[in-house]
C-alpha cells in the first residue's frame, strides 16, 4: 500500500512537471540571479554560539492537523519571528497538502534579512530554480524519498544554485546515507512521514548515532523549552518549529518565550 509520503511524492511530481512545461525561464533565471542567497547553515551556527538556534516556520496547513492557522499573512509573520528572535525561517510551498505556495516564501524572504527554507518535497532540479527566484537561501532533502543517486543530483544542483541544504531523516539507516553523502546540516524528523505519526524518543536516541560533525536540527512536535533543554542535552543545536508558534495568538510572543524560558532554566 503506498505510504503518505509516497502519495504527496507522486502529487507533487505531476505538479512540478505541468509548471516545468509552462514556465518562463528567462523570468526565472533573472529572478534567481537577483537574490543571492543568505547562508542558512552560517546562520544557524552564529545563534547556537548563544543559544538555541530556532527556525520558525511559516506553515497554514497540514495533512495530520488540516488548518492550522487562519489568520495567516506570511510577510507579518516573517518580520514579528525575525524581531523575536528567529535564527531562520521555514516556509511551506506545497499547494496540495500544506496549503502553501512559493508566493508565501516570496512575501517572507523580501520582509526579513534572516535566511528562508523552502520547505517541499524536492524531487525535480527545477524546484531548486524556483527555490532561489522565489527568495529562498536553503532547501529540503528528504532522504526517506530518494535513492542515493537521486539525492545526490539534487544535492549538486543545489550547491550549483547556491543554496543550504538541510537534509532529513527519519532513521539511523538514513542518518548514515545522510553522512555518507556529505551533508552538514541533518535534520530528524520525529514524525515519520510515511504514517504521519511522531515519535519524539526517535530524535533524543538518533543523534548519538552520529560520525560527522554536521549541525544536527530537532523536527517537529516542538511545543515546550522542556523539549529544547531535552534535545540540546541529546545533541541538537538547532530547532524546526512550526505548529506550537502558528496556533498561537501571537506567533511571536510564543517564540520570545520558548527563547527566554530556555535561558532562564539555565541550559
Ligand atoms: O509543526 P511542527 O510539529 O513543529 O513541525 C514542523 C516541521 O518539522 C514539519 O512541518 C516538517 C518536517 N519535515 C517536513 C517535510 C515536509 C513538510 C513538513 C515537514
Amino acid at each position: 500500500m503506498p505510504t503518505k509520503l509516497d502519495e504527496i511524492l507522486a502529487n507533487t511530481a505531476l505538479q512540478v512537471n505541468t509548471r516545468k512545461a509552462t514556465a518562463d525561464y528567462t523570468t526565472l533565471e533573472q529572478k534567481a540571479a537577483a537574490h543571492t542567497p543568505r547562508g542558512f547553515v552560517a546562520a544557524l551556527r552564529t545563534a547556537a554560539a548563544s543559544g538555541p538556534a530556532i527556525i520558525s516556520e511559516i506553515k497554514k496547513a497540514s495533512p495530520s492537523k488540516g488548518l492550522i492557522r487562519a489568520d495567516f499573512h506570511p510577510a507579518t509573520l516573517a518580520r514579528m519571528f525575525e524581531a523575536a528572535g528567529a535564527a531562520a525561517l521555514s516556509v511551506l510551498t506545497d499547494e496540495s497538502f500544506f496549503q502553501g505556495s512559493l508566493e508565501h516564501l516570496e512575501a517572507a524572504s523580501a520582509a526579513v534579512r534572516i535566511p528562508c527554507l523552502r520547505k517541499d518535497f524536492m524531487v525535480d532540479r527545477f524546484q531548486m530554480l524556483e527555490a532561489r527566484a522565489s527568495g529562498a537561501d536553503a532547501i529540503l532533502l528528504i532522504v526517506a524519498a530518494h535513492t542515493d543517486e537521486t539525492l545526490s543530483d539534487l544535492r549538486d544542483e543545489a550547491r550549483r544554485m547556491g543554496l543550504d541544504i538541510l537534509c532529513e531523516v527519519h532513521d539511523r539507516e538514513e542518518l548514515n546515507r545522510a553522512e555518507q553523502l556529505g551533508f552538514n546540516l541533518i535534520g530528524v524528523n520525529s514524525r515519520d512521514l510515511r504514517t504521519f505519526t511522531v515519535h519524539p524518543e526517535l530524535v533524543t536516541e538518533l543523534a548519538q548515532w552520529k560520525t560527522t560533525n554536521a549541525m544536527m536540527v530537532a523536527e517537529s512536535g516542538i511545543g515546550t523549552a522542556a523539549d529544547i533543554a531535552k534535545y540540546r542535552a541529546a545533541g541538537y543545536e538547532a530547532f524546526l518549529v512550526g505548529e506550537a508558534l502558528m496556533r498561537q495568538p501571537d506567533p511571536a510572543a510564543a517564540l520570545a518565550m520558548l527563547l527566554n524560558s530556555e535561558y532562564s532554566v539555565g541550559i
